[in-house]
C-alpha cells in the first residue's frame, strides 16, 4: 500500500476490550488506508476484530471498548477523541453503514419509499419530492426492476437479495465519503450475490466513495477489493494488492485462506443456513 493521499488513514490502531474476565487486546497494530473510489477489503477468522475495527471507525464501539492507542483519520480530521456530537455529524454526512440484515434494517410499517425519503432528508437538505427522485435513481442504478412499485411496497413484500441492493443505494444515495459493508454477500445464492457485486462495483465506478469490505469469504474480497488486509487474533498478518496477495500469499495464515477459498466456491458445499443482513446508520 503506497502513501497517496487517503480518504481513510488508520494508524497503529488499538482497541482494548475490559470485562470481568480482565482486559483484552481486540485490535493491535492495525494500520491500513483507503483511497476515493478504492474498495479496501478486511478478511480474516471469526473474532478476529473485523467488526471492531469498523465500529472505532464509526464511533459505535460498546461501553465495554476503547480506542487505547493509535489514530482514525477521514480525510484528514482525527476522529479519536472526537465529541458524540461531532461524530455523529460526521457520520450522517460522510459515514454509511451497511451490516447483515435487510430485514431487520427496515421498519416493517413503513415502505421502502417513505424509509428512503426520511434518510435523505435526515442527511441532506432536499424536499420530499427531490429525495423520492433521488431515490428512484438509485433504485435503478441498483438494477432494480420497477423502482417506483418498489418504493411503494413494504419491506416484506420484497425478497432479502432486493433489500439488500436497496439497502446499498440507500447507503450511498448522498455519496458517503466512506461506505462501511460487513459481510454483505454472505451465504446469497449465486445470483443475489453477482447483483450486489455487481452494485458495488457501479459504486466504485461512479468514484466518489471509498469503501471498506468486511468478509471471511476471500472470492468476495478477490470479486470486487483493490487491495486487503488478513486479520488474524486483532492484528494483520498480510496486506497489499489483492491480485499479489491471493496469488502469492505468504503468511501461512493467508495460505490456509486461499485453500477454504477453493473450498468454498464447491457449488454442492451447502452455505443456506447462513445469514445475511445489511443496515445502514
Ligand atoms: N460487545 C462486545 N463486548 C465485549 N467483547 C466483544 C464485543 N463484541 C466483540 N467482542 C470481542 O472482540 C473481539 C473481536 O470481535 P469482532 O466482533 O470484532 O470480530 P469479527 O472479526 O468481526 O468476528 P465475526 O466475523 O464473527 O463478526 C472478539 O474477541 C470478541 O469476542
Amino acid at each position: 500500500m503506497d502513501n497517496r493521499q487517503k480518504v481513510l488513514d488508520v494508524r497503529a490502531l488499538e482497541i482494548e476490550i475490559v470485562s470481568e474476565r480482565g482486559r483484552m487486546k481486540a485490535v493491535q497494530h492495525l494500520s491500513f488506508g483507503i483511497e476515493t473510489g478504492q474498495v479496501l477489503g478486511i478478511v480474516g477468522e471469526s473474532g478476529c476484530g473485523k467488526s471492531m475495527t469498523c465500529m472505532s471507525i464509526l464511533g459505535l464501539l460498546p461501553d465495554s471498548a476503547h480506542v487505547t492507542r493509535g489514530s482514525i483519520r477521514l480525510n484528514g480530521i482525527e476522529l479519536t477523541g472526537l465529541s458524540s456530537k461531532k461524530l455523529m455529524q460526521i457520520r450522517r454526512h460522510q459515514l454509511s453503514l451497511v451490516l447483515q440484515n435487510p430485514m431487520t434494517a427496515f421498519n416493517p410499517l413503513k415502505t421502502i419509499g417513505s424509509q428512503f425519503v426520511e434518510t435523505l432528508r435526515l442527511k441532506s437538505n432536499c424536499s420530499k419530492k427531490q429525495a423520492f427522485e433521488l431515490a428512484t435513481q438509485r433504485l435503478a442504478e441498483m438494477n432494480l426492476p420497477e423502482p417506483d412499485r418498489v418504493l411503494s411496497q413494504y419491506p416484506f413484500e420484497l425478497s432479502g437479495g432486493m433489500l439488500q441492493r436497496i439497502m446499498i443505494g440507500l447507503a450511498t444515495a448522498n455519496n458517503p465519503t466512506l461506505l462501511i459493508a460487513d459481510e454483505p454477500t454472505t451465504a446469497l445464492d449465486n445470483g443475489n450475490r453477482e447483483h450486489v457485486l455487481n452494485a458495488i462495483r457501479r459504486i466504485k465506478a461512479k468514484g466518489g466513495t471509498a469503501m471498506l469490505l468486511v468478509s471471511h469469504d476471500l472470492s468476495v474480497i478477490e470479486a470486487v477489493a483493490d487491495t486487503v488486509i488478513v486479520m488474524k487474533k486483532g492484528q494483520i498478518v498480510e496486506s497489499g494488492l489483492t491480485k499479489d496477495v491471493i496469488r502469492h500469499p505468504q503468511a501461512e495464515y493467508t495460505k490456509l485462506l486461499c485453500d477454504s477459498r477453493l473450498t468454498w466456491s464447491n457449488p454442492n458445499q451447502d452455505r443456506s443456513q447462513e445469514r445475511v443482513e445489511i443496515v445502514q446508520v
